[in-house]
């Protein structure tokens, strides 16, 4: 296997997870994207960074996206290079959106686009590399393929995910808290205790089958399938802004949930444009970016 081109060029959306009930296992891609192109040199790597990430992430070997890119390379059995990569950054970082999943797919997205055969990097094995580099098919799976996704880990290790039928009416609302509410994933899962009671646990088996149906097209479920008990209340003291949002919204009758880890917060409905007024008089960012449903794609 060879690199046989002299540029590759690939957008990947910001995906939430878990959605309420469905933690570590259900995602979504939204049309909200990073975009980062690469071309191989002979000499050191560089990565220009613009938007999110710029002044703070590497700009050499040691920045993600190219980290794996390389993996990816190595993975197909094709030869390293230099990189001269420059990447668009939009979705926040520590923000709940999958900024980490998405990076390391677009590394590997990029390798496929570089390689003389992309057949050698198939989207599954991007899939389950980018899982194995980022930690979380959660987000990588709406990442890679787009739409919503039901992603679990198999007994011998191995990730898999599926497809989720979504209405594509569905309306969803993202909210952004202000950057310097921003958390690590790492910090964020810290809180989290080792065993949960039995009773947790089965509330929240009933309440992801019942987000299932409520995203095929029962609206009326959607407020009982976003209830949690595995770890949005685990996560209060280090999201204590969101968690406010979220239970107001909810109280309001909004199917709100903490995207991700937070401290994002994602609404499965429209805000009545004075919900959405006061949110962004206190900061935060109102983004109705609508469902993607083509995942990583080169362009
Ligand atoms: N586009 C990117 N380029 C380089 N590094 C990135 C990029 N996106 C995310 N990262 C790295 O991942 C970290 C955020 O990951 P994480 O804590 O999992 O939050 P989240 O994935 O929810 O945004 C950033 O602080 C940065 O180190
Ligand atoms: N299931 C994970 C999801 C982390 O998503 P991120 O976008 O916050 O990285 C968790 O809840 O820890």
């Amino acid at each position: 296997m060879r690199i046989a081109h002299e540029e590759a060029r690939v957008r990947v959306p910001a995906t939430t997870a878990n959605m309420g009930p469905g933690f570590d296992s259900f995602g979504m891609a939204f049309r909200f994207y990073d975009e980062v192109s690469v071309r191989p040199i002979i000499g050191v790597t560089s990565v220009r960074v613009e938007g999110v990430g710029e002044g703070v992430v590497p700009t050499d070997d040691d920045n993600l996206v190219v980290r794996a890119l390389r993996a990816g390379l190595e993975a197909a059995g094709a030869p390293q290079a230099g990189f001269e990569m420059r990447c668009i950054n939009r979705i926040p970082h520590g923000g709940g959106l999958g900024s980490s999943a998405s990076a390391a797919v677009a590394g590997l997205m990029l390798a496929r686009g570089l390689l003389s055969d992309p057949r050698a990097l198939p989207l599954d094995s991007v899939f389950s590399l980018a899982t194995s580099f980022e930690g979380h098919p959660d987000n990588v799976a709406p990442a890679v393929y787009g739409g919503a996704t039901v992603a679990w880990i198999e007994a011998d290790g191995n990730p898999r995910s599926a497809p989720m039928p979504v209405d594509g009416s569905l309306p969803v609302t993202i909210l952004v808290p202000p950057p310097a509410t921003r958390l690590s994933t790492e910090e964020a899962r810290r809180v989290l205790p080792n065993s949960v009671p039995r009773a947790d646990a089965l509330f929240n088996t009933s309440r992801a089958a019942v987000l299932m149906l409520a995203l095929a097209g029962r609206p009326d479920l959607l407020m009982a399938g976003t209830e949690d008990r595995l770890h949005q209340e685990y996560r209060r003291d280090v999201l204590p802004g969101s968690m406010a949002v979220m239970d107001s919204l909810r109280e309001q009758g909004y199917p709100a949930v903490i995207s991700g880890a937070g401290p994002t917060v994602l609404v499965l409905a429209r805000l009545a444009d004075q919900t959405r007024f006061t949110l962004e008089q206190h900061g935060w960012r109102v983004l109705v970016p609508g469902i993607d449903t083509q995942g990583a794609r080169l362009l």
